[in-house]
């Protein structure tokens, strides 16, 4: 299992590279689950990560159904020379409006030949969107690569707070059985790897269980390099 690391600046990308993450996933937690960063911060983040030969995802929102505005913030992203482009449907219900909104995000990625990966929210149901079981079939015919759950509401509440093990089971059957990759995220803590590991997840993204102290204070390299190694194990 891959594991996705999600820095707010430069210092904390090295910190993330340096304690061994796969994937360094460029995003702006004052700005939400998925909040997105400015294109400076991401076009310095892509070419540190780049110089070290890994790989670089970054986010562009806790989306409306906009699918114009989202579009935009993509080819914006991937332009900053992301591999990877993460969208959540945060106010997306239905799924015609995801297909719409995928589509559009795919479309505006294609000719720099990022990958891309949509979020569900395991507390769908709080928020009011699409649940992410309904995902899948629609991503892969929207023509994206990869689909992830996390949490919306970053109020100390878990992934498994939220949706149980047989629902994340499913989620990765259905993400694996339409050929995408599947990331699970959402408060994740050291003692819920075993458990995302038999789930098949591919991906484990973090940023608080990587923190000294909390979603808002900094990254520290010895967190993810025990994250890593409970990953790799
Ligand atoms: O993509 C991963 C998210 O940044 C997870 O953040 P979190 O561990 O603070 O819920």
């Amino acid at each position: 299992m891959l594991v996705l690391v999600s820095p707010a600046d430069v210092q904390e990308a090295i910190e993330s590279i340096e304690g061994g993450a796969d994937i360094i996933d460029v995003k702006n937690p004052a700005e939400g689950s998925l909040g997105a960063n400015y294109p400076w911060v991401i076009r310095d983040i892509a070419k540190v990560v780049k110089e070290h030969g890994k790989e670089v995802s970054a986010t562009i929102g806790d989306m409306d159904f906009k699918p114009g505005t989202a579009s935009l913030a993509a080819f914006a992203v991937a332009s900053c020379g992301a591999n990877y482009v993460k969208v959540g449907l945060y106010g997306v219900r239905r799924k015609d409006e995801a297909f719409k909104l995928v589509r559009a995000v795919v479309n505006a990625v294609n000719e720099f030949g990022s990958k891309v990966v949509v979020a569900g929210y395991a507390d769908f149901r709080r928020i009011g969107s699409i649940s992410p079981l309904e995902l899948p079939e629609v991503v892969r015919n929207a023509g994206a690569h990869g689909v992830m759950v996390d949490t919306a509401v970053k109020d100390g509440s878990r992934l498994f707070d939220h949706m149980g093990v047989e629902e994340l089971a499913t989620f990765v059957e259905l993400a694996h059985s339409n050929d995408l990759f599947c990331a699970l995220a959402g408060s994740i803590q050291f003692e819920d790897i075993p458990v995302l590991k038999k789930l098949g997840a591919d991906i484990v993204g973090v940023r608080t269980a990587v923190c000294e102290n909390g979603r808002n204070s900094k990254i520290r390299r010895e967190l993810v390099a025990k994250l890593v190694e409970v990953a790799r194990s």
